[in-house]
C-alpha cells in the first residue's frame, strides 16, 4: 500500500509567525516507516519526495501517486534508496540489488517496475529520497566502500562526525538528487554546526541510529531568525532553501541528507559563523 502527503512550499517571513504546532505540520515528516507500506510526502521545494519503505511479510512495488500524475513513478523522476535497517534486496526491472546496512542505490529515470524487500529474516527500513529528473543515468549501487568519507568536526566542539558521500556526483550521475549519511561520534552531538544555507538548493535531513529516550533538537530558519523542532527516531524535515539545518542531539545518532535544485556542487554553500546565529 502507498500513502503520500502534499506539503506547500513556505516564505520566510511568514514562517516567523508560526506555532510549533504548524512548525511541525509543515516541515517535520514524523511517520516514515509503516509495517507493508510505502510512505511519501510530496513537497513543493524542488518537487522532492521524501519517503520510506518498509517491507515486513511481503514486498513492495514502488507506485505512482496522484501528485505525479504518471503512469509509473519513475517516468520523470529519479530515487535514491539508503537502507537503514537489516539486510534487503531493490529489484529494478528484474536485476536484484542487495543493499546491505546503510548502503544506498540510486534508480535513474524510466525504470518501470521497482520492489522493496527483505533479502532473508532481517528487517530492512528503506530511506527514500526523489527528484525530477530528465535523462535516464544508469541505476548504481553505492556501497560503504564506494563512499567518499570526509570526517569532519572534533570532539572539543562536541561535532566530531563522519560524512559518507553516497549519491553524489564524483560517485554517480544525477540529474538533481544528492545524498548521504553523517554519523556523530559518541560524545559529540552537533551536526552541521557551524550551520549553511544554499539558496540553489533544498534539502531533507532523516535522523535515525538515535537511542530510544533520547531526542535531537533540529534548528531551522533564516541565520538571524532560527527556530526548533524536536525529533525523534527515525523522523524526517524539510529544509527550504533560506534555512539552516542542524541539529543537537541529547546523545550521538547519524542521519542521511538529501538535495535537488540549481546545482550538483556539493560545496556550494554560504556559511554561518556561530556569532552570528540569533
Ligand atoms: O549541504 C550539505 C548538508 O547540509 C550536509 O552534508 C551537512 C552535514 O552532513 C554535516 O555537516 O554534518
Ligand atoms: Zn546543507
Amino acid at each position: 500500500m502507498t500513502h503520500s502527503e502534499f506539503r506547500y512550499a513556505h516564505h520566510p517571513e511568514d514562517v516567523k509567525r508560526y506555532t510549533t504546532r504548524e512548525l511541525r505540520d509543515h516541515f517535520l515528516i514524523p511517520n516514515l516507516f509503516k509495517e507493508n507500506e510505502v510512505n511519501f510526502t510530496y513537497s513543493m521545494y524542488d518537487r522532492f519526495i521524501v519517503g520510506g519503505a518498509l517491507p515486513v511479510n511481503k514486498a513492495l512495488k514502488l507506485e505512482t501517486i496522484d501528485d505525479l500524475k504518471s503512469e509509473n513513478f519513475l517516468d520523470r523522476r529519479e530515487l535514491g534508496v539508503i537502507n537503514v535497517g537489516g539486510a534487503g534486496k531493490v529489484t529494478v526491472d528484474g536485476k536484484v540489488y542487495e543493499l546491505g546496512h546503510k548502503e544506498a542505490l540510486y534508480v535513474g529515470q524510466g525504470n518501470k517496475e521497482v520492489i522493496f524487500d527483505k533479502s532473508g529474516n532481517e528487517q530492512p527500513y528503506f530511506y527514500l529520497n526523489s527528484a525530477p529528473a530528465h535523462h535516464a543515468y544508469p541505476t548504481k549501487k553505492v556501497g560503504k566502500e564506494d563512499a567518499e568519507v570526509v570526517n569532519l568536526g572534533d570532539s572539543k566542539n562536541s561535532n566530531k562526525r563522519i560524512l559518507n558521500k553516497l549519491i553524489v556526483n564524483s560517485i554517480v550521475k544525477t540529474c538533481q538528487l544528492q545524498m548521504g549519511m553523517t554519523e556523530l561520534v559518541e560524545g559529540s552531538v552537533w551536526n552541521t554546526m557551524p550551520p549553511h544555507t544554499h539558496e540553489r538548493r533544498m534539502e531533507a535531513y532523516f535522523y535515525f541510529n538515535l537511542e530510544e529516550g533520547q531526542t535531537i533538537s533540529h534548528f531551522m530558519g533564516q541565520p538571524d531568525e532560527t527556530r526548533h523542532i524536536f525529533l525523534k527516531n527515525h523522523q524526517a524535515v524539510l529544509s527550504p532553501e533560506w534555512s539552516i539545518h542542524a541539529g543537537a542531539g541529547t546523545s550521538n545518532y547519524t542521519f542521511i541528507w538529501g538535495m535537488a535544485g540549481e546545482n550538483l556542487d556539493y560545496g556550494d554553500m554560504d556559511k554561518v559563523s556561530v556569532d552570528e546565529l540569533k
